[in-house]
């Protein structure tokens, strides 16, 4: 992995009607690494990724690794609300991803087919190439959103709430191929999400947004910091470790999380377990 930046923003603000919603971001994204937005809802997480992709007016700079401003080449953006055109197929609807490949007038080339349909596969939407975009399930559609993005196999991937109509068996399915691709091909991918245990297992490092202000980068271990977490959520929130990986949990409700369980552990078992956690017991007594 390099650790030279594949992008690189500083001081970074976007006003929307003069109303300054992301302000003052400066940020280095290691090439070959994973980057996690998060956030709670209105933060800015979209905002930066739009402006990562040039796709809103902002101040500050973002600049390739070389200097330039990126292409849309360089840069794929999976928008967290799509517009799926209607009429159109699958396929057709992935192929768009590799516009930003073809000359003017120029039309997609058997092996443009071939990448299209070949991410397809992958995504395990192979079967429905010929479906009309606007039959499809929410979840299908996401994943066939993705695969337009994939389609486009820029060096850098911009993911919005990837897989927030996924179940979980596509979610892992879906992230684990991004990540494939992240290790086999150098993908450097920046991801929204709002699953902060999800966004922990994928990301290498982790941006915290609130009211359009970048309030802690690093590391899982050092953004994942429950009082943190917790005055920018608004609620009681828990890191816990478990199998080695972090997992953000709210606090367990008063009276709720002490109930005897049905295995018949009961308020005892369950004291044992949240021994490390002392201020549990205070909220259950
Ligand atoms: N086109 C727009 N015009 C005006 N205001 C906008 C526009 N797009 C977003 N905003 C505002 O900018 C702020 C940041 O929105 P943004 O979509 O970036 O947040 P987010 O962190 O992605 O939210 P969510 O988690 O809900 O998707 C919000 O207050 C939102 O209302």
């Amino acid at each position: 992995m390099s650790s030279s930046p594949a992008l690189r923003l500083h001081d970074v603000g976007v006003a929307y009607d003069g109303r300054q919603v992301l302000r003052d971001v400066t940020l280095d994204l290691p090439a070959g690494e994973w980057l996690g937005l998060i956030g709670p809802n209105g933060s800015g997480k979209s905002t930066l990724l739009r402006s990562m992709a040039g796709l809103v007016r902002h101040s500050g700079t973002v600049e390739l690794q070389d200097g330039r401003r990126p292409q849309a080449t360089d840069l794929s953006l999976m928008p967290q609300t799509p517009e799926l055109p209607p009429g159109m197929t699958v396929i057709e609807y992935v192929l768009l991803g590799r516009t930003a490949h073809l000359g003017w007038l120029q039309s997609e080339s058997r092996s443009d087919r071939q990448i299209a349909t070949s991410v397809l596969r992958r995504l395990g939407m192979a079967s429905f190439a010929e479906r009309t975009v606007l039959r499809l399930s929410g979840g299908e559609a996401q994943r066939v959103v993705i695969a337009r993005a994939l389609a486009q196999q820029a060096p850098v991937l911009l993911l919005d709430e990837p897989t927030s109509a996924l179940d979980l068996g596509h979610q892992v399915e879906v992230l684990e191929l991004v990540d494939e691709l992240r290790r086999e091909d150098g993908l450097t991918v920046v991801a929204a999400m709002h699953d902060l245990s999800v966004a922990a297992r994928y990301s290498h490092r982790l941006a915290l947004l609130d009211h359009g202000a970048l309030m802690a980068q690093g590391t899982p271990q050092e953004v994942l910091e429950p009082g943190l977490l917790s005055s920018i959520y608004g609620h009681p929130l828990r890191v816990h470790t478990l199998d080695g990986h972090l997992v953000v949990l709210p606090a367990p409700r008063r009276g709720g999380a002490g109930r005897p369980r049905p295995d018949g552990g009961g308020a005892h078992a369950w004291r044992q377990e949240s021994d490390t956690h002392r201020s549990d017991l205070l909220w259950t007594r």
